[in-house]
């Protein structure tokens, strides 16, 4: 596996592992790498010729009061695991190799990017849109994997390939669970034990706010009972909870008759913990 520091070493290894027409997957993470991330390295080895992994806490999706200190960090043991899962190429630079400090342009899709999370973490997904775009442009993959748990991310990526032409198929993997429920997630090892017990409550919300959204109740019925569910998770805070249109995340109201994703996101302590489940009403018993 060859380790890229820097963007020049990365377009090296690129060409040499790009030969003979090759497909290459990437996978572009922030780390501190978990089961979630191995399946989406998993699918992109199984899809594709050549597996190229990004490890980098990108800075400038971080707000200034949140986590990019605290954010867990453990290249050593990263860097392990994608060996043993036979993955090409990492990369993983430093802050400074990745941003000129003169630079001034950055991406973003207008509307897409400040509702829900964007309006919870203003600045997000134009850190998240210029940095993946970057990262697009640096490997160049035939295809580019990325996980349902961030369900909004994924669509302004899908936005920004598709409005600025990038040549790449973008993948979403589905979301992977501990045994009772909770969505994996880098940050889930910085909760309490009190606050790690309580947090499977989003999946269970999620659950009874599906079944009532199949079982023909409105999205104000169904937010209700969501919000009852999760009152029931001792030092959660909620931040959001929302049931939008599935593919366009627009705002739905009354009894939904199409696909809708729930999303949620609760605060426990200064970890903030987002999940969401597809409901579909056509499903209907
Ligand atoms: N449980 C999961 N199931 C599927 N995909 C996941 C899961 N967790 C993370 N991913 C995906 O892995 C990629 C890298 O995510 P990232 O490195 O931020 O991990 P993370 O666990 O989401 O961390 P955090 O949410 O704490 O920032 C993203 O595309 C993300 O959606
Ligand atoms: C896509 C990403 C690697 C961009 O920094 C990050 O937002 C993440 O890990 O989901
Ligand atoms: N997986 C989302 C990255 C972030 O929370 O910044």
């Amino acid at each position: 596996m060859e380790i890229c520091r820097t963007k020049a070493a990365l377009r090296e290894a690129r060409a040499r592992l790009g030969d003979e027409g090759a497909q290459v997957g990437l996978v572009p993470t922030m780390g501190y790498l978990h089961e979630g991330h191995l399946t989406l390295i998993r699918r992109a080895k199984a899809e594709t010729d050549r597996v190229v992994v990004s490890i980098f806490v990108n800075p400038t999706q971080f707000g200034p009061t949140e986590d990019f200190d605290a954010y867990p960090r453990d290249e050593a043991r990263d860097f392990t695991l994608l060996e043993d899962e036979g993955v090409d190429a990492v990369f993983a630079p430093d802050p400074s190799e990745m941003y000129d400090p003169e630079a001034e342009t950055a991406v973003e899709p207008t509307n897409l990017s400040r509702i829900l999370i964007g309006r919870l973490r203003p600045g997000h997904f134009r850190g998240v849109a210029t940095v993946v775009t970057k990262l697009l442009n640096l490997v160049q993959p035939s295809h580019a994997y990325f996980g349902r748990k961030d369900y909004q991310q994924l669509a302004v990526i899908r936005r920004v390939v598709r409005d600025l032409d990038v040549p790449v198929e973008i993948v979403g993997v589905d979301i992977v669970r501990e045994a009772d429920g909770l969505a994996m997630s880098s940050r889930n090892v910085r909760l309490t034990e009190e606050h790690r017990a309580a947090a499977p409550a989003l999946h269970d919300a999620l659950q009874e706010g599906r079944a009532a959204i199949e079982g023909g109740r409105t999205v104000k019925s169904a937010r209700k009972i969501i919000r009852r569910v999760l009152q029931g998770a001792q030092g959660g805070e909620i931040s959001s909870i929302d049931i939008r249109d599935a593919d366009g995340l627009a705002q739905v109201t009354g009894r939904p008759e199409g696909p809708v994703v729930i999303l949620l996101a609760v605060r426990f302590g200064s970890v903030l913990l987002i999940d969401n489940m597809v409901a579909d009403p056509r499903e209907a018993a």
